[in-house]
Formats: structure tokens, sequence, C-alpha cells
């Protein structure tokens, strides 16, 4: 994962306003980035008069005194992921706009826009005839785009009030050409006590949930959601997993606060580093639960009913977990003294059916925490153990029959965004991967690293969590060492050269 490869700090870009109460723009984006462990560079558009009250005055910088940061940036301090916020008129947006596109023919910088153009209580930040050449110019550039309601009335030229408005206004603005919209929530309530926001882009939408925090101190909440998402995003996060994580690092803000009152009106929210408890995370509204009504979430595909709370393990530690896809392995394990195993059989023949039966049979002897992969069905009928199953599993396989059966569940998931997802079924275990690359099964792209799995083990320190790809004897204690409390191999025990030799090593590491 490049967060861990890196042996520099990620340069991230701040093209914003600067405010001069310190709360918003430039002065909240440099706290964010540094929270993030990236090293954030400015070209300021306006040298906004403000203090938390009012904003006085706006003062756009001339032309040539952005482009002219612009360049000096290019030259030396290439950036990881970009952000804008403030532009303060047409020429500004026009000379950035052309700006990036000139820099992307180099290299392609993720981009996000936060359109501050319209304050929280609806007061115009800039010129509104910028509109035209932002939707024109500006937007087919952006990977992600990320409005409040007022601003996506604005450039979506649409009123929005409602669940169903916002969803169809966001997707104006994707058919302008940016590749995913966020539309934050901060200014209402969809539903009472709960601030969500809305994300689409071309592999669907979601809306990430949170409690709504009582706090005076939330000036610079969209600055900050923003460069949170281009600071993950210049981390390598895909863009899911940028966007719960920076909707916690706000949430964490908003909760713990400045400590201190600043300024009179609304003073600036908490720059308080990683989000590390999961209260501050959002929940990921899912399909087919009671209130995802209220915000009309019903997505193509979206699948079964929500079922929620699966059979507890009798450990959270499920200890060395090897993953083979024969009954020779399963009996050969077992009588190593392998406690949790799966059986994955991946080309079924005629005698699917027997396996399982056989393996389930061989579980019992043994008294083993024996999951099937995939074939849930034959697992309720020979009466398993448990399953695993896979992201795309949760949308077809029968979850409520899983429950109602008994059966343990195990899930895999691939980063925040998932993680946070499966949590929500509170299944038996959650399955954390891929570590590291492995030639075992394809998962380019989903590659997490032992420091994003520590961050991920931190949220959850009293739920069985697995990690799995790539883990071998010499990375084990590494993986260890993030707080997991089981390993998942393939190839690490099938392929070993001594197997009873490699499950020792594994249990002694693991023990430790
Ligand atoms: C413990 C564990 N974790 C993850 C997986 C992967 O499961 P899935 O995503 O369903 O992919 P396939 O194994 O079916 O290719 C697993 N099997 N076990
Ligand atoms: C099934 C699976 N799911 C995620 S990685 C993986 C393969 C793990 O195999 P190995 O331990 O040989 O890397
Ligand atoms: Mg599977």
């Amino acid at each position: 994962m490049r967060e861990e490869t890196l042996h520099h700090r990620p340069i991230v870009w701040s093209i914003a306003g600067s405010d001069s109460g310190g709360g918003a723009g430039i002065q909240a984006d440099l706290l964010t980035f540094a929270d993030f462990g990236c090293h954030g560079c400015t070209a300021v558009t306006a040298n906004t008069a403000q203090n938390t009250t009012a904003v006085a005055a706006i003062n756009a910088v001339p032309l040539d005194a952005l482009t002219s940061q612009l360049l000096a940036l290019q030259g030396d301090l290439f950036p990881a992921a970009i952000k804008i916020g403030l532009l303060a008129n047409v020429e500004q947006v026009n000379a950035v706009a052309e700006f990036l596109r000139t820099l992307s023919k180099s290299d392609k910088v993720p981009v996000v826009y936060d359109p501050v153009a319209v304050t929280s209580s609806g007061g115009a930040l800039t010129e509104d005839s910028i509109g035209e050449a932002v939707i024109e110019k500006l937007l087919p550039l952006c990977d992600l785009v990320t409005p409040n309601w007022h601003e996506l009335e604005w450039l979506a030229r649409a009123s929005v009030n409602g669940a169903a408005q916002i969803a169809s206004a966001a997707q104006l603005l994707r058919n302008c050409g940016c590749a995913a919209v966020l539309v934050t929530g901060g200014h209402g309530e969809l539903v009472a006590g709960e601030i969500a926001d809305f994300l689409s882009d071309g592999s669907g939408a979601d809306w990430f949930v949170s409690e709504k925090v009582a706090s005076e101190n939330n000036h610079g909440t969209g600055c900050t959601l923003s460069s949170a998402i281009t600071a993950c995003l210049a981390l390598g996060y895909p863009l899911r997993d940028a966007c719960v994580v920076a909707k916690a690092y706000v949430q964490r803000g908003l909760r713990l606060g400045n400590g201190d009152k600043i300024g009179v009106g609304a003073g600036p929210v908490g720059h308080c580093g990683w989000p590390t408890e999961l209260r501050d995370f959002p929940e990921i509204l899912l399909p087919g639960e009671e209130r995802a009504r209220f915000y009309e979430y019903s997505p193509v595909g979206g699948g079964n009913a929500f079922v929620k709370g699966f059979a507890a393990t009798d450990s959270i530690r499920l200890g060395l977990y090897p993953v083979v896809d024969s009954i020779d392995w399963l009996q050969r394990l077992a009588e190593l003294e392998v406690r949790t195993l799966q059986l994955r059989i991946k080309d079924p023949g005629d005698d699917l059916r027997e396996q399982i039966a056989q393996a389930v049979s061989i579980g019992k002897q043994y008294d083993l925490r024996l999951f099937i992969n995939d074939h849930w069905q034959l697992a309720i009928e020979c009466g398993a153990y448990g399953v695993h199953l896979g992201q795309e599993d949760l949308q077809s396989a029968d979850l409520h029959a899983i429950q109602q059966a008994g059966l343990k569940l195990g899930i895999s998931t691939h980063g925040f965004y998932e993680l946070l997802r499966a949590y929500r079924y509170r299944p038996s275990y959650l399955a954390i991967g891929a570590i590291y690359a492995t030639d075992t099964k394809d998962m380019s792209g989903q590659l997490q690293g032992v420091a994003k799995l520590a961050r991920m083990a931190r949220l959850l320190p009293d739920y069985p969590l697995v990690a799995i790809g790539g883990i071998s004897l010499e990375r084990a204690a590494d993986v260890v060492a993030t707080g997991v409390g089981s390993i998942a191999v393939v190839s690490a025990i099938t392929k070993a050269d001594d197997c009873a030799l490699a499950v020792g090593e594994f249990k002694r590491i693991l023990e430790n």
C-alpha cells in the first residue's frame, strides 16, 4: 500500500481562499493535511476578511498572483492530490481549469473541488457568474465535487429538498463530467438527529450517516472534509475509504472541538488527529434496512432484507486459519491441531455436496471452527459451523436463512468502507485483505498493507478480525502486531516445505 511504502510525506495542494479568522479555507486545509501526514502547499485565490461572525470582504488576488503560485509549485512540489476551494471569479475558474488540463497531461492527479460559493447561511462567497464556467470548464476535470445543499442547488440549478432531489441533482452534476459527487448534509436533517452525506459515482450511490453533534465550533467543516478526503486520496486510499475516514475526522473534530472558545460566533472545528474511534465513523446505510426509506435508498441490485447479528464464535481470537481446497488438507491440518479452517472449493465437481458433508463431519470430529466458502446453501443443509462470504455474495445470499440456521458468518472486506458496511451486519468475524500481494488470487487494487490494517483493527479492538492475503511466516509478526487475532493463509501452509513446522511457527507467533 502507498501509505507505508512512501518514504516522504505526500504533497497535497490547496487552491483556496485564506480565512483571516483561521477557521476555514487554506488555514483549515493545512491543519488537516498535517494531521494526515501530508505536506500542504497553497495557492491563495482570495484574502478573505472574516471572523467567527461575518465575512466582511473577499479580496480576490490578481490572476497573475494566482498563476505564479501554481507555476512555482508545479516546478518543484508536484502534488499527489489537489483540493480546490474558493474561486473568486470567472477568470480564476478559467485559469485553474486551464492549469489543471496542462498538469494532468504529465501525470493524472486526483482533484477534489469543494465549491465554496455559498456560506452555511446561504450568503454568496463568490460571483454567481462563475457557475457557468465551473460547470463547463472545471467539473469535467474533477474526480470529486463536495457541495453542501445550497451549493448543489446553485450548481445543479435545481431546488433540493429531500433525498430523491439530492440524488437527482448529484446525477445532474455527474452528467457535467465530474467523476463523483459527495453532497454534504451538515445544513439539513433528512432524519432528525442525523447528518447524512450522499456519495454518487460510477459504481453506485451511498449514504454515510452520522449522529448530529451539537457544537458551536462548526466553522470550516466543509473545507476540512474536502481536504481530509484529498489527503486520503494522496495516501492512495480508494474514494469510499477516503470519504468515510474524512467524515470521521470531521466528526471527531466536532466532538472534541478546540478546547477553547474561539471568537464570539461559530468557532473553528477541531483538528484532532487521525480518527481512531469507531463512534466517529459514519454508518453506511444498507438497502433493505428500515430507515433506508427515509433516505429513499433502494439501489438497483440492492438485494435482501437487512439482517443483523450472527452467532458468535467461542473466542474473538481465531488464531491460525488455513484456507484449503480439499478434504485431505482439512484432515491433515485437523490432525496438526489447527482449530480454525476453511474449505474453499472454486471449481466444484458433481461431488460438492459429499465433500461439504465430509468436511462438516471432520469438523465435528475434531471440534473445528470450520467455515465453508461460497456454498452457503449446502453449508446450511449439511449443518456446518459457519460460512464465509465475499462482498458480492452479500446481495445474493440469504443472510436470514444463515442466521436462522445458527451458522457463524465471516465476511470479506477490503478497506474502511467495506469494513464499516460489513460490520453493520454484526457477522461472526470480519476478514480484511489483501494485506500483501499474493499469487493465490487477483487482489490488485485491493492491497491494504499493515499500516492501514492497524488503523482498521484499532476501530474494532474487541471484534473477531482475520487478516488475509500474502501472509508468510516472515510477515506474520508484523500482522499480529496490528492487533488482529487471526491470520488466514493459503500458500504459506499448502506450499510449505514442511507443513507441520509452518503450522507450529504460525501458532507460536500468534500465541506470543
Ligand atoms: C478468511 C477469508 N477471508 C477472505 C476470503 C476471501 O473470500 P471471498 O471474498 O469470498 O473470495 P473467494 O475466497 O471466494 O475467492 C476468504 N476466502 N477467507
Ligand atoms: C482467498 C483470498 N482472499 C483474499 S487474499 C486471498 C488469497 C490468500 O492466499 P495466500 O495466503 O496464498 O496469499
Ligand atoms: Mg467467496
